[in-house]
Formats: structure tokens, sequence, C-alpha cells
């Protein structure tokens, strides 16, 4: 359950510009969200270990940390992970493998939720990618306006690698960077770009060396829309993004992903690969 802590005060603990302004906390235990006072702009971080995979846990709190955006009316958002090496390791295996049945239905809606959420919010968005984002990880990523990166990172929709299929928008949100034939390439390869790759190819807009930079980046991003009128970007966005936002047919998507998820050679192949990760 999402329980904001909220406090205002100078904050000597935290690292860079950042340290310099008054700051907002509203957190939990997965995912913190700070709003500098100066810039007004909000930094979510998930802080799952060992690799923000995302549970229901996870995701519903990022769901009520983008209403606490939207509501706090937050000039834009940061979204980051709290670990070195990981920024999201995409949809919590555990969830789909050997799933109890009621959670499976939550953990789908909640992911749907969170989507529609970031991909359709009306405030600018920007991702600093400190760390690897591998399918669901990359759909965060992707669904903001902007993604700045660190290097010798690894980003992309590897699905098909794991013989599962990337839902339709997922496909849609790499579409709205991308032109249609890399995509269709990039998933059907389920291929993982270097940062390098990536930022060639357009699917990351910057390269920084650390996480701090990144968030500076991210932040000059969001900064560009500051004398733009808000309801007026939020609505322009909303237009180019609303085909993929309307083709999502909640319930017939829920309703393939249970079935499909729970065919016995999906559950096999689902288990291989947990067992694979673990021997790693
Ligand atoms: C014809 C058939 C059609 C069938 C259609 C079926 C369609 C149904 C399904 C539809 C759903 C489709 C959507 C899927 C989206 C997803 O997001 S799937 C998840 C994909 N994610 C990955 O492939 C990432 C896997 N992880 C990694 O590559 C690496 O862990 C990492 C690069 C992120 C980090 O590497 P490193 O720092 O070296 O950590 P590790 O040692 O690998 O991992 C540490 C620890 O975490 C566990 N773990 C890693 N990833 C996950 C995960 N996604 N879920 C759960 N757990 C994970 C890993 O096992 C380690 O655990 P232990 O410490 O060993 O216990």
């Amino acid at each position: 359950m999402f329980l904001p802590r909220i406090v205002k005060r100078m904050s000597p603990l935290l690292g860079s510009r950042m340290s310099l302004n008054a700051c907002r906390f509203a957190s939990t235990d997965l995912v913190r969200t700070e709003v500098d006072d100066k810039t007004g702009i909000a930094v979510v971080t998930m802080n799952r270990k060992p690799v923000n995979s995302l549970n229901l846990e996870l995701l519903r709190e990022l769901s009520s940390a983008l209403d606490a955006v939207e509501k706090n009316k937050s000039r834009g958002m940061i979204l980051a992970s709290s670990l070195d090496t990981v920024f999201s390791a995409g949809l919590d295996i555990t969830e789909m493998y050997k799933p109890d049945q009621a959670r499976l239905k939550d953990f789908w809606t909640t992911l749907q939720e969170v989507w529609l959420k970031l991909f359709g919010s009306g405030f600018p968005t920007a991702a600093a990618i400190n760390g690897h984002a591998p399918a669901g990880g990359c759909l965060l990523a992707m669904s903001c306006e902007y993604r700045v990166m660190r290097p010798n990172l690894t980003i992309g929709l590897n699905e098909t690698q794991l013989g599962i299929v990337a839902p339709s928008w997922f496909m849609s949100t790499m579409e709205n960077i991308l032109p249609r034939r890399e995509v269709e390439l990039a998933l059907t390869l389920g291929k993982m770009f270097s940062t390098e790759k990536a930022h060639e190819i357009g699917l990351v807009d910057e390269i920084v060396d650390t996480k701090e930079e990144a968030l500076a980046k991210c932040t000059e991003f969001i900064q560009l829309f500051a004398r733009v009128p808000r309801e007026a970007r939020a609505l322009t966005k909303q237009s180019f993004r609303r085909e993929a936002l309307q083709k999502l047919d909640r319930d017939q998507d829920l309703q393939m992903f249970i079935y499909l998820v729970n065919q016995p050679q999906v559950q096999k192949g689902l288990g291989l690969y947990f067992e694979s990760l673990k021997k790693k």
C-alpha cells in the first residue's frame, strides 16, 4: 500500500544539485519520490533489490507515485533506479511462473495501469537509465519522452528470446520512438541494444557517465517546457499518443495474457528461463 511520508526540509544527505534545494519526499520501501522545490520536478526512484523486477507491489507503488506526481502538479517526472547496474529487469518472472490466478490478474491489470498513466501522462517525463533495462524495464523507459543512459548497458524488448511474446502495446510504445521496420526487427530478434547502439538508432537520446549527470540532463529536458502552457503541451502529447493508448483493450488483453501464460509450454519456458537466471 502507498503510505506517503511527506516532509519538507533541506537535505544534506542528497547528492549534487538536489541537495541545494528544499525537497518534499513521498516514499515507500519500493518507490521513493522526491520533488525538488526549486524546479518542481519529481524524481521517482525504483528501489526493489536486487534488480527492480516488477512484481505486483512495485507496480502498485509506481502507480500510486504517478498519481501523486499528477496530483501535486509537478513540472515533470524523472524515472530512475536506486541500483548501481540495473534500471529494471522487467516483469518479475515469479509473478508469471506457477502463478496464483487472482494475483496474476491483479499483476497484469496493474501493469496496464502503470503504462496508461506513464505513457499517457500530461506532465513531461524522462528516464535516467542508470542500469540495464530489458523487457518491462525498457517499456518503462520508452514510455517516457526522453531517455538518458549510462554507457556499456543494455536495453531492449527481449521477449522472443524467452519464448514469449511482447504485447502489442509494448510494440506500439517502441513504435512511438523508432521506425516500424526497426521495431519489427528488434522484436522478432528479441534484440538487446548496447547503450551506444541504442543511442545511434535513437532509442536513447543521450549518453552520460554518471547517474547524477543523467538526472541533470533529464532535468534540462523537462525544463525546456517551462514556458510552454501546461494544458496545451499535455493535450498535444496525448494527441500524439492517443492511438496507441486507445488500441489497448484492457479486458481482451488481460484475457489473452491469462490464457497464454497458463499454457503448459509457456510455463515450462518460464521455468527454464528462471532457472537459467538463478544458475548464472
Ligand atoms: C509460441 C508461444 C507464445 C507464447 C506467448 C506467451 C505470452 C505470455 C507472456 C506475456 C508477457 C510478456 C511480457 C514480458 C515482459 C518482461 O518483462 S519478461 C522479463 C524479462 N526480463 C529479463 O529477461 C531480464 C532477466 N534478467 C537479467 O537479464 C539480469 O538479471 C539483469 C541484466 C537485469 C541483471 O543482471 P545481474 O546484475 O547480473 O543480476 P542477476 O545475477 O542476473 O540477477 C540477480 C537476481 O535477480 C533475479 N532476477 C533477475 N531478473 C529477474 C526477473 N525478471 N524476474 C525475477 N527475478 C529476476 C535472478 O534470478 C537473481 O536471483 P538470485 O539472486 O539468483 O536468487
